[in-house]
């Protein structure tokens, strides 16, 4: 892994397109959307999801979002559009005609008690998902690493794993990530053949970089961060619009 400040931006997405069919998968809060204090909090241009499946027809149809969102919740907040949607850590993966490609299944009734009640007790956020729960302490910065070592806990004890994002751990099924959300739908039409590029600014979307790699495409970074795999970088939520042309 590399330091992203080594990065350089990646070349025009048209000059990439004259030398090969281009697959993407884009991330969605930090890369299309903001961040903001809140899950629900976050602003959604309008016609996202028309500019989207605009882009979509440009690459032939190989345009996926990969969210740590539910397919649900990424389709609330984006509206109707043919997409294909990979929620919940991919553990989720609806086609853009509605058909499901992986189903997921929701964590068990007693997780999601003991994650709410530990987010009552410390005022956190409690984020519950459809086949996940989150813990955000965005808004008690402080209190991180307690909820952390909890979610690690409650995980290990229930045989799940965690994810852990900005300000947010959150307990999955074990096999849901990013990468494998990529490698199924490059299997397939319309992705099989392309150049796979992922798209993200988290810790999550590191996984969907590695994958990407295997497949003989790459990562490109959103903003700073730690050590990643990723090739390249776009400094911002206005950079990836401008790089997609969106
Ligand atoms: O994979 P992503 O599409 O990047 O989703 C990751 C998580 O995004 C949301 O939480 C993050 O964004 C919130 C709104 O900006 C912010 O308040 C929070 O601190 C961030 O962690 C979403 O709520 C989670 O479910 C996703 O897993």
């Amino acid at each position: 892994m590399t330091l992203p400040a080594n990065l350089l931006p990646p070349p025009p997405l048209a000059e990439l397109q004259q030398h090969a069919r281009i697959g993407l998968f884009l991330d969605f809060d930090g890369t299309l959307v903001e961040l903001a204090p809140g899950p629900d909090a976050i602003a959604v241009p309008a016609d996202l999801a028309v500019r989207l499946e605009r882009l979509g027809e440009r690459l032939g149809g190989a345009l996926a979002l990969v969210s740590g969102r539910s397919a649900a919740d990424l389709r609330r907040h984006l509206g109707p559009g043919l997409l294909t949607l990979a929620g919940s850590h991919g553990a989720h993966i609806v086609a853009p005609d509605g058909s499901v490609l992986r189903q997921g299944s929701p964590l068990p009734g007693a997780v999601s008690e003991h994650l709410r009640l530990f987010a009552s007790r410390s005022g956190l956020l409690f984020e519950e998902k459809a086949h996940g729960g989150a813990l955000h302490y965005r808004a008690r910065p402080e209190l991180g690493d307690q909820a952390t070592d909890f979610a690690k806990q409650l995980a290990q004890h229930h045989g799940l794993a965690t994810k852990e994002g900005k300000c947010v751990i959150e307990l999955v099924w074990p096999g849901a990530d990013k990468g494998g959300a990529a490698h199924l739908l490059c299997g397939n039409m319309p992705f099989a053949g392309t150049i796979p590029v992922f798209i993200g600014d988290d810790i999550t979307d590191e996984d969907g970089f590695a994958a990407c790699i295997r497949m003989g495409g790459f990562g490109i970074k959103v903003g700073e961060g730690g050590a990643t795999c990723a090739r390249y970088r776009l400094a911002s939520v206005k950079d990836v619009f401008a790089w997609l042309n969106l």
